[in-house]
């Protein structure tokens, strides 16, 4: 007797560029655990919304796409962004659309080191390297306030304000997040990137929350980097850091240069969390579209493809997440790579593998 399959219904939002080429990858790979499984199976809706869209209907997304979004159970989402169509409109018309308005406040964005991929950084062939950079994705640097020629000066005097927005309760959230968050992981510890000594006010009541939280666990250590520091550390220490919290604009710079340092912009994974499942959460790669590679069927999927475990850890299928884990590991240390890497793999390549190093792993429990 089998039992009834669980059925998540996921929206797809390949986007632009090579949002499209890794989507599909990960969604081979998804749908194939889940086969293996025979527990749950995906049932995808793609939405074609993107820089195309905007230039049929002057929108990233139509008036209603929240409404359309919300009764799904994740989003699985490329990138966006596309020459033509400012950075700006496309991103705040589609992802801070959807990131903002579904208040994912917590996006997890984590650094790893894979078997076979080289990382510029000498420390990785002497030390296991792993961390998590967790970003404060609702206000900070990012909250949308400000505005142009204020008071009406005009071409050649014009003035723009862009100011962050830093609330005790975002503060403390994210915060809070971060240290329960390394109550999982093997080294108990959160550095709080901050940069209290310059921007006086926003950065002063992070920290003030960072002191006041990191107080009520005592288990978990504890330390608070400058910004410039950290991105030193990032380069020169970074064996003992786990859990890395910082500002919306600070966490996006830092996951980049994470991501680089672990060999490729191309491997980072990201959860862009409604932790109180008001919403549904998104799943992206960390890159944006990456138009100088797109269409040409060589970008590395491996970020998209653990985004979707990422997702199967949101949806509670935490033993099939595992499972792509290490089908990526060996793909990797196989020396299935794609350009980025330094290798010559397509992109269906590395997929294939991925798919068939699944194959070889011992099924979950029905
Ligand atoms: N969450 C999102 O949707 C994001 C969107 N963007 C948008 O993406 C567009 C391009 O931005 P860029 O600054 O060039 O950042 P990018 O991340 O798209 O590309 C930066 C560099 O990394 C490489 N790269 C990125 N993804 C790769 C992959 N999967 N495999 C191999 N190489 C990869 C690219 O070829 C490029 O050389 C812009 O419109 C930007 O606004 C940028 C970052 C995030
Ligand atoms: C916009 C961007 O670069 C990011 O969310 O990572
Ligand atoms: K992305
Ligand atoms: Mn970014």
């Amino acid at each position: 007797m089998s039992l009834p399959t669980k059925k998540f219904r996921i929206a797809a939002i390949p986007g632009d560029g090579v949002g499209g080429e890794v989507l599909a990858a990960g969604r081979q790979v998804l749908d194939h655990v889940a086969a293996q499984s025979g527990a749950f199976s995906f049932e995808w809706t793609e939405f074609d919304w993107g820089s195309a869209y905007f230039g049929r209907t002057g929108l990233m997304m139509p008036a209603d796409g929240l409404e359309i979004l919300r009764d799904f159970d994740a989003i699985y989402f490329g990138a966006v962004g596309w020459p033509g169509v400012p950075d700006h409109v496309s991103l705040w018309g589609l992802r801070l659309n959807i990131t903002q308005n579904f208040d994912q406040w917590a996006n997890v964005r984590p650094v790893t080191f894979l078997p076979g991929v080289r990382s510029p950084l000498r420390k990785a062939d002497e030390h296991a390297l792993d961390w998590v950079v967790v970003r404060e994705n609702s206000e900070g640097e990012y909250a949308g306030l400000g505005g142009r020629n204020l008071s009406g000066r005009g071409p050649g005097n014009e003035v723009a304000v862009q100011t962050a927005l830093f609330t005790e309760h975002g503060c403390e959230r994210i915060i809070r997040f971060a240290f329960d968050f390394a109550r999982t992981r093997p080294v108990k510890r959160v550095a709080s990137v901050t940069k209290s000594n310059a921007q006086q006010y926003g950065m002063v009541l992070w920290d003030e929350v960072f002191q006041r939280v990191a107080q009520e666990y005592p288990d978990v250590d504890s330390e608070s980097v400058l910004v410039d520091a950290m991105s030193a550390r990032f380069v020169l220490r970074p064996e003992d850091l786990s859990v890395v919290v910082a500002s919306n604009l600070n966490a996006d710079i830092l996951s980049d240069l994470g991501s680089a340092l672990a060999g490729s912009l191309g491997l980072a994974p990201s959860a862009n969390l409604n932790p109180e499942r008001r919403f549904p959460s998104m799943f992206e790669p960390v890159h944006g579209s990456a138009p100088d590679i797109a269409g040409r069927g060589i970008c590395n999927p491996i970020g998209a493809i653990a985004s979707g475990a990422l997702m199967l850890d949101h949806l509670g299928r935490s033993t099939e997440a595992r499972q792509i884990t290490r089908a990526i590991e060996q793909t990797t240390a196989a020396g299935v790579l794609t350009p980025d890497l330094g290798g010559t793999a397509t992109t269906d390549q590395v997929a294939k593998a991925v798919l068939d190093a699944l194959g070889s792993v011992v099924p979950a429990g029905r």
